[in-house]
């Protein structure tokens, strides 16, 4: 019955929703091969992505093709479907922990050379370049997106309230702390380019000698570009003063920042922070730490790791040394307070979307050293978007926590098509070598934006091109249509990159019909007041953003009225026509595999997962006219209610259903669903078997589930889990796997 062959690629990716993967998988292909739909997986893991770039390095069983490459081809075309789980985005730590990992597995890939001697560890480390940081994302997200909470998930939300917020106290002294001058906001320029051109980005010292930062960077005309400079004298003085203020006000310091996404400036500001902050014992074991190759920017962390072989007395030495600068600075505010893990251990622990809103959620507390939760002084340096947290504190401090049962909604259109803003500027950052002029040259030489800049400081250049500029003007509009809420531009016209978006915004609004509907441009912290207040009113806001707030956004207002970004819906239509579901708007929950490790139970909810399968299969039946992909989308959709209305996900206790378990029931619904249409006869009587069997087999299934939990697992890695024992782990269920098994 099935009239046309489609194809959807599922990521595998990392950590715990590739844990799920291995439990969900299976039921997915059971149930769209019936209607003649491939799913087809693609590893894009970290580890995978390593693999991919060292062939060279390996035995020809262990080479996997670079599906990474291949599939930011796909997005390109209208054929591409694809089903993006998280995944992880490196950080040098990480990095060379997934290395070793893997050497110890019996790949042969080489050492991480942080300082390249050589042609060949040039070339090693430029490899590596390209699997660092956010390197999935900027190349599948070849479109702008619409991230919101599908309806029946906030109704859902709305009965059934979070438990994690906690009440905000009488006297909060909690705030976010940003520079005041010399930072990227203070500095920035921008400008539209008029034609097509490869612009020169040239550095003049302050003899008059000239190097070039970058050759060649293509910029088609309409495009804005901007830059705009860090200055890291500023930068240091100013971590100075709120080491100052947080130990004068007995409030935990903690810094926030994005060195996943940001991989080339945030973990030089990250590292400045740590040096500045432990500045007595580094300073005094300057030499040592040289030598054993300590770089503050990957966290104070590396200095562990990096004395662990030192004779004894010196290390016991350098370790005292550090922890006795606890006693004269501020406490940090922790990441893992049981495990003694601070804020500046490892820059991938402090990813502000996630990091800041746990702020809001926990009464403006962070976790302190004594394992309880404190007032903090949140330090997010560069003022663009700071404001704006600040806000959202305000009005907690003054109107209290939220209420999950009885808020709005503030959903997101987000520009990030072709690399957009800063989350795409990492090959155009640069931290200067020396002070004088950084300059964007056109092919004539002439100078379109200049830079002042010092020894040191972070020079960066953004760049966003102008179809995908009017596409999220287009894809805003037909949101407030669609939703009836008013659509916010958060841009701030005393910035000078948004100056040259307003103009454009407000030139392309004029391309649509926007009678009766509510379109607004404010600034990014009139724009938070202004949802905020509806938000408290239960009223919904759309907020329509460049790339960073995006991220921020739908990281902050999920978890706020859903507990976890993990359940949003997170779509991206591509420019060329093709499909990017992305899964929820979070990560990849390293805790929850630690747990899963220890004690066999994965709280992973997979809500992200459905919605997200729901949207590709929705999209297989528009884009080719397939109404058994309309009838499988459509029959999960009910399925997903049900589970709602059942509270089948995942607790977070050993003992009741976990990620697996809540997998079983997404496919006894789905099951009873595709039993109850009438489209097709086949799949009716078909599945009319399979939810009878699930049915009949609810208890016995439960009970394999839940008896597998409660011991520790052996999955066989981190980075590189060895698949038959992770999938042996995450699918415990003989009878349901008898059951799925036997679906031709
Ligand atoms: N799209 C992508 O590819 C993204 C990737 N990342 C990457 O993910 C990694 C981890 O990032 P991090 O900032 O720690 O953020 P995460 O979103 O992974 O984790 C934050 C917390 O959110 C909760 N959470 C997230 N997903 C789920 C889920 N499906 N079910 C239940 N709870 C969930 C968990 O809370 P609790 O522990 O309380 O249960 C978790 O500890 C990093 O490598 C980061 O770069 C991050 C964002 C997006
Ligand atoms: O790509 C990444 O590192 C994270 C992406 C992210 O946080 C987001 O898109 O919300
Ligand atoms: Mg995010």
């Amino acid at each position: 019955m099935a009239q046309q062959k489609a194809k959807i690629i599922w990521t595998e990716i990392d950590e715990a929703p590739a844990l799920a993967t291995y439990s969900l998988l299976p039921i997915v292909r059971a149930y769209s091969k019936g209607s003649g739909i491939d799913v087809e997986a693609w590893d894009i893991s970290l580890a995978g992505r390593i693999l991919a770039h060292f062939p060279d390095y390996l035995t020809e069983e262990q080479r996997i093709p670079d599906y990474l490459a291949k599939m930011g081809e796909l997005a390109k075309t209208p054929e591409a479907n694809i089903i993006k789980l998280p995944n992880i985005s490196a950080s040098i730590p990480q990095l060379m922990e997934a290395i070793k990992e893997l050497q110890e597995q019996g790949y042969k890939v080489p050492d991480y050379p942080a300082e390249p001697k050589d042609e060949k560890e040039k070339d090693i480390n430029a490899r590596y370049a390209k699997v660092l940081g956010s390197a999935v994302n900027p190349v599948l997200r070849e479109g702008n997106s619409d991230r919101r909470a599908a309806t029946a998930v906030k109704e859902h939300a709305k009965k059934n309230p979070h438990r994690f917020m906690k009440p905000w106290p009488e006297q909060s002294k909690t705030r976010v702390a940003n520079m005041q001058d010399k930072d990227f906001f203070s500095s920035e320029n921008a400008m539209t380019a008029d034609k097509d051109m490869d612009v020169k980005i040239e550095f003049t010292d302050s003899s008059g000698s000239k190097t070039v930062l970058k050759e060649k960077t293509p910029v088609l005309a309409g495009e804005v570009i901007d830059t705009a400079v860090m200055n890291t004298t500023a930068l240091r003085k100013f971590y100075e003063e709120q080491i100052e203020e947080a130990k004068k006000d007995g409030v935990l310091l903690s810094l926030h920042l994005k060195a996943t996404m940001m991989k080339v400036s945030d973990p030089i500001m990250f590292g400045h922070c740590v040096s500045v902050y432990y500045k007595d014992a580094l300073e005094k074991h300057a030499a040592t730490l040289k030598e054993l190759g300590f770089n503050p920017n990957y966290g104070i962390g590396d200095l562990y790791e990096r004395v662990a072989n030192l004779p004894e007395a010196k290390r016991n030495e350098i370790i005292a040394d550090v922890e006795a600068c606890y006693k004269t600075r501020p406490e940090l505010g922790m990441v893992d307070s049981s495990q003694g893990i601070t804020n500046l251990h490892v820059p991938s622990d402090i990813i502000i979307d996630a990091s800041m809103p746990v702020v809001v959620r926990d009464g403006g507390k962070m976790w302190g050293p004594d394992d309880d939760l404190h007032d903090c002084i949140a330090m997010i340096p560069d003022r663009c978007y700071a404001g704006m947290y600040q806000e959202v504190i305000e009005d907690c401090q003054k109107n209290g926590a939220y209420d999950p049962s009885t808020l709005g909604s503030v959903s997101n259109v987000g520009l990030m098509a072709q690399k957009a803003e800063e989350y795409g500027s990492h090959d155009k950052t640069f931290e200067m070598a020396d002070s004088g002029t950084v300059r964007v040259l056109d092919p004539s030489g002439n100078t379109l934006l200049e830079q002042k800049v010092e020894k040191g400081d972070i020079f960066r250049m953004c760049q966003v091109k102008d179809i995908p500029i009017q596409d999220w003007v287009k894809l805003a509009v037909n949101r407030a249509k669609a939703s009836g809420a008013p659509a916010v531009f958060w841009l701030d016209k005393n910035r000078a990159h948004d100056a040259e978006l307003i103009k454009k915004v407000e030139k392309y609004l004029n391309d649509h019909d926007t009678n009766g509907l509510t379109i607004k441009i404010m600034a990014p912290r009139d724009a938070m007041r202004y949802s905020l207040e509806r938000f408290r009113k239960g009223e919904d806001t759309i907020s329509v953003t460049g790339n960073v707030l995006r991220d921020y956004l739908t990281d902050l207002f999920p978890i706020i009225e859903l507990g976890t970004s993990a359940k949003m819906l997170s779509i991206v239509p591509l420019l060329n026509g093709g499909g990017l579901f992305e899964t929820g708007a979070g990560g990849s929950a390293p805790k929850h595999v630690q747990q899963f490790v220890k004690e066999g139970y994965l709280r992973w909810d997979s809500l992200g997962e459905f919605c997200a399968l729901a949207a590709s299969l929705e999209h297989i039946a528009t884009a080719y006219n397939n109404p058994d992909a309309k009838m499988l989308a459509d029959t999960l959709d009910k399925a997903i209610a049900k589970f709602l209305d059942n509270n089948r996900s995942p607790s977070r206790k050993v003992g009741s259903i976990d990620n697996r378990g809540s997998h079983f029931y997404l496919a006894l619904y789905w099951a009873q669903e595709l039993a109850a249409q009438d489209y097709s006869k086949e799949l009716k009587e078909q599945f009319s078997k399979v939810a009878k069997q699930l049915e009949e087999n609810e208890e016995k299934i439960n009970q394999e589930l839940i008896g597998a939990q409660g011991s520790p697992q052996d999955i066989g890695g981190y980075y590189h889990p060895d698949a038959e024992k992770t999938s042996k782990a995450m699918r415990p269920s003989p009878t349901l796997n008898a059951i799925l098994d036997a679906i031709a």
